[in-house]
């Protein structure tokens, strides 16, 4: 058994499943109760440590709020820095942004472009892949900064919903720790 399909396991258990939040027909996977446990980051990143093996690269960007925690534990756990694409107003600095759907609603996504080195390979860090409107504006703009973005890493993936094709058809490959049917 790899060390991806042994976090797997351990992590499965510890999502915890909400019905019609924050409307009604959502399934909401909340991974508080993953984080609150003695072991669960621990066992989410060692997991995506093990799908990042794979994939070298030479920063890791998070997606506000839920992929600044496993982004950042797991730009720590593999050894490089951390670049975070924010909620609108909340940079300090000049700006690019990208407006994008949820699967309940409507965001935008910013990034500080200074902090991409041009052919920099960025992999994507978010805790969840749904219709892939997050990531592939997350990918987007890390591109329009002049990242290289071939990658991106969730901890749940959610089949039933369009991310995985919308990121492929953007040239990005999504890999996820656990799938979940239904939404
Ligand atoms: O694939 P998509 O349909 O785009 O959905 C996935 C996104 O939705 C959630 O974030 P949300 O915007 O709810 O923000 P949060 O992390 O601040 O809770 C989740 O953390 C992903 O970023
Ligand atoms: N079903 C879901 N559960 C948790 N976060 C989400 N983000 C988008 N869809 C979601």
């Amino acid at each position: 058994m790899s060390a991806a399909t042994s976090a797997a396991d351990a992590v499965r258990p510890l999502i915890r499943t909400i019905p019609d939040f924050p409307k009604p027909g959502i399934q909401f996977r909340d991974i508080t109760t993953l984080l609150a446990d003695a072991y669960g980051l621990r066992a989410a990143t060692h997991g995506l440590a093990e799908l990042a093996a794979c994939h070298p690269c030479d920063v890791i960007a998070g997606i506000e709020a839920r992929g600044f925690i496993f982004g950042s534990a797991l730009a720590v756990e593999v050894g490089c820095g951390f670049v975070p694409l924010r909620k609108p107003g909340k940079l300090p600095v000049d700006t690019i942004g990208e407006d994008y759907q949820l699967e309940y609603g409507e965001a935008r996504l910013e990034l500080d472009p200074t902090l991409i080195v041009d052919g920099a390979r960025v992999l994507l860090v978010d805790d969840l892949l749904a219709t892939g409107g997050t990531a592939v504006a997350g990918a987007r703009l890390l591109r329009r900064a002049g990242a290289v973005v071939e990658q991106a890493l969730f901890v749940i993936d959610l089949p039933d919903l369009p991310g995985r094709g919308a990121l492929s058809a953007e040239g990005v490959e999504a890999h996820a720790l656990i799938a979940f049917e239904g939404h």
